[in-house]
């Protein structure tokens, strides 16, 4: 029921310490982003990717700040529904104008979620949907930088001008190595994509004001737009050898920025006043990107998760499939299901784990969280992490049932919690990742087919190389991933092999890879046993092939191309390097985008 009047004296006050909590978590959020360009010109990148990771605890901080207040102030828990049915009213008031509203509805629900009973999460107490449009919001106020910023060449003749205008208005306080050049030579790949249009009169350059900075690079973003095409653009600026400025790369299309923005990398700090406005930005540029993906992207990881909820919701609505035990070999340690009409996975850690993983629960969820934190380099797939997640009961398959009741009894309920008549399945602890094709399935399907069929021997041997190529950028970021069987890998829509069972993986630098010793004596040399003393954190890398390479066709493109993974010395040289204190280039685009031919350096040292 509406209430008539807001007549509850505490509810303003509340509504306004809900406000400020939210105010100023977005503050020191908007912050660390600013920094990030400072760090970006002194090449501060230890500083960078350490200011990515703890951004990532902001949030839960402020709203158990935000609950205390309440709590120490209001008495928050002790207050009617009536007073937080006015809550939430004030609080639409005061959304009025705000340039975050989205973020602020979410942080709203984070905190009173935390207070108010279950049977009130529903529209009447928190925001289940949106009650504040954020179409066409902009900051007027004076001096206000614009979302994104118009630039008319004219010509294709112009260009350069045009872009050297551009790069300059970007204000960075270190200088370019050569800015004219690299125009030039950015200039001519952007010609050349224009070949084939006829320029119209609204043919203009726009880009997102802020640049996008992740690790050692900062990004521009935007589009090229003539006649009714718009043709998405990224432009990577990082340091040259000389620690000064370089446009290192041209990206175009759409599937270049998916690979640049995938749920694979680390996220983005970029300074945006109306979030929402870079998010429509971005998913017109990306129209396959869901707007959750993009705010995960942009480190608004509470943003994506909401609207995650809200889409698997309205999916499920508008769906009648069954959840089903996922497709593939079944985990150890991970009980995994799908919906097959969904493209996301649902992962929960089993109650009991097999004892031959010698890990528990919690060291498992500190895995996932390492990988959380760590550079993902476009290898590992990023995961949402929520608790007491309801589906409707009538959906799942019986074999999912009875593998949840065999596997994880303790962490579900079956109940109709809302008292609606509907049964529920409800998962105290859950993962949310994307779906991609298991690695051992793709190969089968190739393999069974690569004698008559070329198109799927050239598939196998791209997969393969993949396969290979993600274990090396694993590496360059520091982690060892620990189990390596094709099974722990998938495949995206691209064809990129990435990695998504965590719960072997470990920092490269923590372990020890060893030669296999030579045996001393017959007795050891044929020993079917493994003979000689091997320490936990040992790795013996010359044993991964049996394991891996049983099928002569897989052994043969995997020799041709990774043959150096199965020796130590590949390994150790990669810890020396990493204990050295460099950080080796993990580039989110293929050489071919790059802008010059090899003869410009980059940077590697702080
Ligand atoms: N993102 C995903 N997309 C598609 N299938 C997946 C995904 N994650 C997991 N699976 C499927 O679920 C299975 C088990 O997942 P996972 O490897 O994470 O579990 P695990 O218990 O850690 O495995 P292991 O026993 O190797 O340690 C995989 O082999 C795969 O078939």
């Amino acid at each position: 029921m509406f209430p008539q009047r807001l007549d509850a004296p505490q509810a303003y006050a509340i509504a306004q310490a809900l406000m400020h909590g939210f105010n100023l978590h977005y503050r020191m959020f908007s912050a660390e982003a600013a920094r990030a360009k400072h760090r970006f010109e002194s090449m501060d990148w230890q500083g960078q990717q350490r200011a990515q990771r703890e951004r990532i605890a902001f949030y839960d901080l402020q709203v158990r700040a935000c609950i205390q207040r309440l709590e120490e102030e209001f008495e928050a828990s002790q207050q009617s529904m009536a007073v937080w049915q006015q809550v939430k009213l004030h609080y639409i008031g005061l959304m009025v104008d705000h340039l975050q509203p989205e973020l602020a509805e979410t942080f709203f629900n984070s905190v009173t979620t935390k207070i108010l009973h279950r049977t009130h999460f529903h529209n009447d107490f928190i925001f289940v949907r949106a009650a504040v449009s954020t179409e066409y919001l902009e900051n007027t106020e004076p001096g206000a930088i614009p979302t994104y910023r118009a630039y008319y060449p004219g010509s294709r003749e112009h260009l350069e001008d045009t872009l050297q205008t551009l790069f300059e208005q970007l204000q960075l306080a270190c200088p370019f190595e050569d800015l004219a050049r690299d125009v030039h030579l950015l200039a001519d790949r952007m010609r050349h994509k224009l070949a084939s249009l006829t320029l119209r009169p609204n043919f203009q350059i726009q880009v997102l004001s802020s640049l996008f900075y992740r690790n050692k690079g900062a990004y521009l973003v935007g589009k090229i737009i003539t006649g009714y095409t718009e043709l998405p653009l990224a432009i990577p600026i990082l340091h040259g050898s000389r620690g000064q400025l370089i446009l290192h790369a041209a990206l175009f299309g759409e599937d270049d920025l998916h690979a640049l923005f995938s749920f694979a990398r680390a996220y983005f700090m970029v300074h945006m006043d109306v979030p929402s406005a870079y998010v429509s930005f971005l998913h017109r540029l990306m129209p396959r990107k869901p707007p959750t993906e993009i705010y995960n992207a942009l480190g608004l990881a509470k943003q994506g998760k909401t609207l995650f909820y809200r889409d698997f919701l309205h999916h499920l609505r508008h769906s009648s499939d069954q959840l089903r035990i996922a497709p593939g070999i079944k985990g150890l340690v991970m009980l995994v299901f799908d919906l097959p009409s969904f493209p996301y996975v649902f992962k929960l850690i089993k109650d009991r784990i097999a004892s031959s993983k010698e890990i528990t629960r919690s060291q498992v969820k500190d895995k996932y969280q390492l990988v959380k934190r760590h550079d993902r380099g476009g290898r590992m797939a990023d995961t949402l992490e929520y608790s007491l997640v309801a589906f409707p009961r009538s959906r799942f398959s019986s074999e999912l049932l009875a593998e949840l009741q065999a596997h994880a009894p303790e962490q579900i309920e079956i109940s109709d919690r809302d008292g609606d008549g509907q049964e529920e399945v409800i998962i105290s602890h859950l993962y949310i990742e994307r779906r991609l094709v298991p690695l051992n399935l793709f190969l089968m399907e190739c393999l069974a087919e690569a004698d008559t069929k070329p198109e799927r021997r050239a598939a196998m041997e791209k997969a393969i190389v993949e396969y290979g190529n993600a274990i090396k950028d694993l590496v360059a970021t520091n982690i060892f991933p620990g189990d390596m069987l094709w099974k722990n890998f998938g495949v995206t829509r691209g064809g990129k092999v990435v990695f998504y069972d965590y719960d072997e993986i470990e920092y490269l630098t923590d372990c020890n890879f060893r030669d296999v010793p030579l045996p001393r004596n017959e007795e050891e040399e044929m020993s079917g046993d493994i003979w000689y003393p091997v320490g936990p954190r040992d790795v013996f890398p010359e044993t991964f092939g049996p394991f891996l390479l049983g099928h002569p066709a897989v052994r043969d493109i995997f020799m041709r191309h990774h043959a150096d993974l199965l020796e130590a010395d590949f390994w150790r040289s990669h810890q020396n390097r990493i204990r050295d204190g460099q950080m080796l280039d993990v580039f989110p685009y293929e050489r071919s985008h790059f802008l010059h031919a090899g003869e410009t350096g980059l940077a590697t040292q702080t």
